[in-house]
């Protein structure tokens, strides 16, 4: 029998490590691993209407309009009605929220919560594989070769975006935005919020909550493969 799906968000600042726990929840508990902004990058390297549109916004640094991202997201979700996952980077605002709720039930909400200088220490350390999107960081987890992905041996690229000039603007814009998805999260009592500044200390928390939320892999009912 296949056990009930379970549809979970992550949210956070740009660097609070969305991305590198998403992987970990993914690998410990087999959930589907969504990025938003990965579906971005293979909607705009499908050169799609919707792709074509969101990198006009990206190139400037910009978030994608709220219509674009819900014409591009919620059809893809809406495929995946026999998964269970967990999605990164959407919704950030709180009309995607509303979006997202008119199609699904989420189960549970993570939220980051970390400060300031650690973001900007992380971030101006990040580097990028452009064709997947996989992350580094040059202290916590560099590529085996310097300024090479791992799997492909393609060149890494930092973001201008990730400097520390634009992170200020760039938080300030994720507290406007947020502040009303996570009262939203929290009045439906799935709001789970995680505070520190550093993974490898927060992922314990986040572990055990999910193992009482999730009792086994829920697609394929076998054993948590528990992370070193
Ligand atoms: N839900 C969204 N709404 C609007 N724009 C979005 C959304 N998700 C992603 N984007 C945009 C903002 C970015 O310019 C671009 C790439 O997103 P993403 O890969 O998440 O990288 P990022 O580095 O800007 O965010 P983060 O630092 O939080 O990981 O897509
Ligand atoms: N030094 C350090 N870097 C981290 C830690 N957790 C994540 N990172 C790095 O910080 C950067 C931001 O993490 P990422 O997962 O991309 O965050 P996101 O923007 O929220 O998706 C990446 O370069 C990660 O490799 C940590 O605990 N310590």
């Amino acid at each position: 029998m296949m056990a009930k799906l379970f549809r979970a968000v992550i949210m956070g600042p740009p660097g609070s490590g969305k991305g590198t726990i998403s992987e970990r929840i993914a690998q410990s508990f087999g959930l589907k691993h969504l990025s938003s902004g990965d579906f971005l990058r293979e909607n705009i390297a499908a050169d799609t209407e919707a792709g074509v549109l969101a990198k006009t916004y990206i190139e400037r640094g910009l978030m994608v309009p709220d219509h674009v991202m819900t014409r591009l997201l919620l059809p893809r979700l809406e495929e995946m009605t026999r998964h269970s996952w967990l999605m990164d980077g959407f919704p950030c605002t709180l009309t995607q929220a509303k979006a997202l709720n008119s199609t699904c039930d989420l189960d549970l909400v993570i939220s980051l919560n970390i400060p300031y200088e650690t973001l900007k220490d992380r971030l101006s350390d990040r580097w990028i594989h452009p064709g997947s999107g996989r992350v580094y960081n040059m202290g916590f987890n560099p590529p085996r070769v310097q300024g090479r992905d791992d799997l492909s041996g393609e060149p890494l690229i930092q973001h201008d975006n990730d400097q520390p000039e634009a992170l200020v603007a760039r938080l300030r814009h994720y507290k406007d935005v947020a502040k009303p998805v996570i009262d939203l999260y929290k009045s439906k009592g799935i709001l789970h919020t995680f505070s520190g500044t550093e993974t490898d200390k927060i992922w314990p928390y986040i572990n055990s909550l999910l193992s009482t939320k999730i009792p086994s892999r829920p697609e394929t009912d076998t054993q948590h493969i528990p992370l070193p």
